[in-house]
């Protein structure tokens, strides 16, 4: 054996193999982290353009934008009567004996309306509230006209409540380049009370005696964001939870019978998302999103409420009076603002104010009945608003702002469009990466386990002297993988028909204590995990000498023998490498190879 370089076989393939697969494993894996670098970068980009582009836009609309609902009519003997009622555009008028008055809002629901129709035009604000802004939407209008109905639906017609709370799950998994987190908090002011409806179970109370554990107090910080002190704030990992903890907080509402709806609310009910974003490292934003359903404004008399009940409507009517005064002082842009005036403007002193974007769904009824109060609703959402009418507007000014408008609805469409697309691609290419660096460790694996494994199958590949140089050597190895045969050793007519006879009765005293150390269950079992085994180590014995020696047949496994069907062999070594090393590694294995190798040596 002197002179002549001992190389292990298999080793050496391997090695070269999967350090070819490696290095393109390395090249492929960089490259893909260039690429979602720089898709995350236009991402970031693009995403700061939307923004900008919706903040111009709501704006541009009014941060306090006015819209109507008009409740289909419910009375079994409307049909008959007119409506005073009429939607023109974005106008509505009032029509009575002797009286014409119209009110421009942002945008009307007729009866007709659905709740998707709703909640289309309540979308835009709510990306707002995911880019970081406090938003507060608001269901206004006298009772029974269907603000609970806006809010929270009926009959599986969903409300805006938990739509929003659909949207935000979904778009924050779509969202690839910020991490959201949601958690939910509801509260009923109630006579002029804070309670917490998401506390464990408390009866409900409607009585002067308010239940003291439910009275929480409100807190202002420095930088003036508000604290409900003690209130509920439940994390929701989920749709499903957050629905159910939605649905809790409902359950909890203060309901009661009047004249004019079987089920009033008889407080005002507020929903409060709590949304944190983080991106790229970046600092957390947070932000809230208000989500009441007010109490319904009423004429005493008319609800026929006595009692308790007119008590909570004087309460009712007392606060949303002083959101009117809150909202106008606003839009006036006053120093002072009276938001300590009422607990339900104190706790929402932050959504309302500079910065925040609100909406009010100001719900009126069809009825002749309710004319007073319909008109008496349309002139809160007018002083509500926070933009000058339509009707105060020059001609020109009217169409330059629509024009803007449109342009920006615009610019915003393209980018939204662009980043869904430019998520797909992250997305691709993430799972491109996580696969490429899955093979990558695992061809890293299978090489440091050949190197540190005990057995190879020694094969000389070549005679060298100790001053080969080095261009030699790479010939030598390089001969080695692609498995041919030195001239030297290619064995002679006599030499191969003793091999032959020898190598039959080797392989078949192997097979023979193969089949005594593996029952006979596990080899023929067609698809039992030994029947792989065995497959797999034939495959790999197959390499270390077909792929080497091909004429000399060296390992012709009999498949019938051992009864394994389409047992071909093939060079593929690496195929299995694992269960190749812990079939060869058996010394019963390893005699028969060890015969051919001395035979090959003799033949040197
Ligand atoms: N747009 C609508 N489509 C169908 N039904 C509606 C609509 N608006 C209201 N309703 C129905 O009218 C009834 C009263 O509605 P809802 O309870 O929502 O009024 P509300 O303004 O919340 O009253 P309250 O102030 O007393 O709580 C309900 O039965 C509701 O299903």
């Amino acid at each position: 054996m002197e002179g002549h370089v001992i190389v292990p076989l298999e080793k050496l393939s391997l090695e070269l193999n999967n350090g070819g697969i490696m290095l393109n494993h390395d090249k492929d894996i960089s490259a893909l982290q260039e690429e979602i670098s720089a898709l995350r970068s236009r991402q970031r980009h693009l995403d700061h353009r939307r923004q900008e582009a919706l903040d111009k836009l709501i704006d541009l609309k009014g941060s306090i934008r006015v819209f109507c609902r008009v409740r289909p009519s419910i009375s079994a003997n409307n049909f008959m009567t007119k409506s005073p009622v009429t939607v023109e555009n974005e106008k509505i008028v009032v029509r009575a004996v002797g009286i014409k008055k119209e009110f421009s809002v942002d945008r009307v629901f007729d009866q007709e309306s659905t709740q998707e129709d709703v909640f289309q035009e309540v979308k835009p604000i709510l990306r707002s509230a995911l880019d970081g802004h406090n938003v507060c939407i608001l269901a206004y209008g006298q009772t029974g006209t269907g603000k609970t109905y806006t809010m929270e639906g009926n009959n599986g017609k969903l409300g805006i409540v938990p739509r929003a709370i659909q949207e935000l799950f979904s778009h924050a998994s779509q969202d690839s380049s910020s991490t959201y987190s949601f958690s939910i908090s509801m509260l009923e002011v109630y006579m002029g009370t804070v309670r917490d409806l998401l506390t464990p179970r408390q009866p409900l109370f409607r009585s002067t005696e308010c239940n003291t554990s439910s009275i929480i107090s409100i807190l202002a910080t420095k930088s003036g964001a508000v604290e409900v002190e003690g209130l509920t704030d439940v994390a929701i990992q989920d749709l499903k939870k957050a629905n159910q903890w939605y649905c809790r907080g409902r359950r909890a509402r203060s309901t009661s019978w009047t004249n004019v709806n079987d089920v009033s609310s008889r407080s005002h009910c507020l929903t409060r998302i709590t949304i944190k974003r983080s991106s790229g490292g970046t600092t957390e934003e947070c932000s809230k999103l208000w989500l009441v359903d007010l109490g319904g404004s009423e004429r005493l008399l008319k609800t026929g409420a006595s009692g308790l009940t007119m008590d909570e409507g004087k309460a009712i009517n007392l606060s949303l009076s002083a959101l009117g005064d809150v909202i106008a002082a606003l839009r006036r842009k006053r120093s002072h603002v009276p938001y300590r005036n009422s607990k339900l403007t104190q706790i929402l002193s932050d959504s309302l104010g500079d910065g925040s974007k609100v909406l009010m769904v100001v719900h009126i009824s069809p009825s002749d009945d309710d004319i007073g109060e319909t008109v008496c609703s349309l002139s809160f959402a007018k002083r509500a608003r926070s933009i000058e009418s339509s009707k105060e507007l020059s001609e020109d000014i009217k169409k330059l702002k629509q024009k803007r408008i449109a342009e920006l609805d615009k610019e915003i469409c393209d980018a939204e469009q662009e980043l869904k697309d430019l998520n797909e691609q992250i997305k691709r290419a993430e799972t491109s990466l996580e696969e490429r660096k899955k093979l990558s460790s695992s061809a890293c694996q299978a090489l440091s386990d050949e190197k540190g494994s005990p057995r190879s199958t020694l094969v000389v590949v070549g005679h060298i002297d100790s001053a080969e140089s080095p261009q030699a050597t790479e010939k030598t190895k390089s001969r080695a993988s692609h498995g041919s045969v030195p001239h030297f050793m290619s064995p002679t007519v006599c030499s191969r028909q003793r091999h032959s006879s020898a190598s039959h009765s080797a392989t078949k005293t192997r097979l023979t204590k193969s089949v005594n150390r593996y029952p006979a269950a596990e080899l023929s079992g067609s698809h039992s995990f030994s029947y792989s085994s065995c497959k797999n180590a034939a495959k790999a014995r197959s390499v270390a000498f077909s792929s080497s020696m091909p004429k000399m047949k060296c390992l012709p496994l009999k498949s019938d023998q051992i009864n394994m069907s389409n047992n071909s062999i093939d060079s593929t070594a690496a195929s299995a490498p694992r269960r190749r090393e812990s079939f060869i590694s058996r010394p019963a294995q390893r005699a028969p190879l060890h015969q051919h190798r001395r035979r090959m040596s003799s033949l040197t």
